[in-house]
């Protein structure tokens, strides 16, 4: 008997996202073909990495699994269902249970207004909280990053890169979600600060059994933080496999240039783990 843990939280089933194409009075723009037929599985609590070169379509992909845009064509079921398919209630649910983190998330608050204000609004707007019940939460999910309380009353210019990106996580965590999409989610931040997010993000992990679709367009952190990986070369996906092996036997040769890239990061990669672990065992 088929049970729930045997579902894939997430499955993407032959995807297809083109734009433009269409035909005006005078002329016809060309069609970008961004995502041709790609299938895939996460599965519950796992870490799955999408890499490849920029414009290969990976955020196309993680955004039509946030339902911000819709495929062309296939389907994405969520624990067994097609989101296309979704009641206006099940919508409702699956926004707050899938969450995306940019790389720069902070750049998404809205700069006139306090982060925690902003990091409680769903709560008040869609969850019907009270202002103090929302500010309760907002504390609790600045702490679960690292943050103090005060932080709610800053301007999103009063952090630094990396709180921000803290901040962002908090408004992540606070609609209680079970999927993250993380798009290059430390790549705009310095090695030490990265270390200190991927620790934070592993952290989070363990504790809510999070899954996370990673995005990243080099191999860099991939290796140290997903499960299993897929590369993605023009739209489609060229390997698949678990992180070892992408990393120690590359198949495609796509896989192996973005390895060779890799050659050149090694160093900041044992820093980036070493700093993990060294942040994983003060804490
Ligand atoms: N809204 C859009 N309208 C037209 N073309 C788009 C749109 N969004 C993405 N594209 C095109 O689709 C292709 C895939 O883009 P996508 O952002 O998914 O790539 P990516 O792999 O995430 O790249 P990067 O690593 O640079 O973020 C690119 O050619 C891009 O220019």
């Amino acid at each position: 008997m088929m049970t729930k843990a045997d579902v894939p939280l997430v499955k993407v089933d032959h995807l297809i996202k083109s734009f433009g194409g269409k035909r005006s009075l005078f002329s016809k723009s060309k069609s970008i073909h961004a995502v041709k037929d790609v299938s895939l599985s996460i599965n519950r609590g796992e870490t799955f990495g999408l890499i490849g070169e920029s414009g290969s379509g990976k955020t196309t992909i993680g955004r039509m699994i946030m339902k911000l845009m819709d495929p062309t064509d296939g389907q994405i079921l969520y624990d067994g269902k097609s989101i296309s398919h979704f009641s206006k209630k099940e919508m409702k649910d699956y926004r707050s249970k899938v969450q995306i983190i940019f790389q720069d998330s902070g750049s998404a608050f809205n700069p006139r207004r306090p982060i925690g204000k902003q990091i409680a609004y769903p709560l008040i707007k869609n969850k019907k909280y009270s202002q103090d019940a929302a500010m309760k939460e907002v504390y609790h999910c600045l702490e679960m990053v690292g943050l103090r309380k005060d932080f709610a009353n800053r301007y999103p210019h009063q952090l630094s890169g990396g709180q921000r990106q803290r901040a962002g996580i908090a408004r992540a965590l606070v609609l209680h979600p079970e999927f993250l999409v993380l798009d290059e989610p430390v790549s705009a931040l310095d090695v030490s600060v990265k270390a200190q997010i991927v620790s934070l993000l592993e952290n989070l992990q363990k504790e809510f059994n999070f899954t996370y679709l990673f995005i990243a367009h080099n191999l860099d952190l991939v290796a140290y933080f997903c499960d299993r990986v897929a590369v993605m070369y023009k739209g489609e996906i060229v390997e698949v496999n678990t992180a070892q092996q992408i990393f120690r036997h590359p198949q495609n040769k796509v896989t192996k240039k973005l390895l060779g890239s890799i050659l050149t990061l090694d160093g900041s990669l044992n820093e980036i783990k070493s700093e993990a672990y060294e942040i994983n065992s003060i804490n």
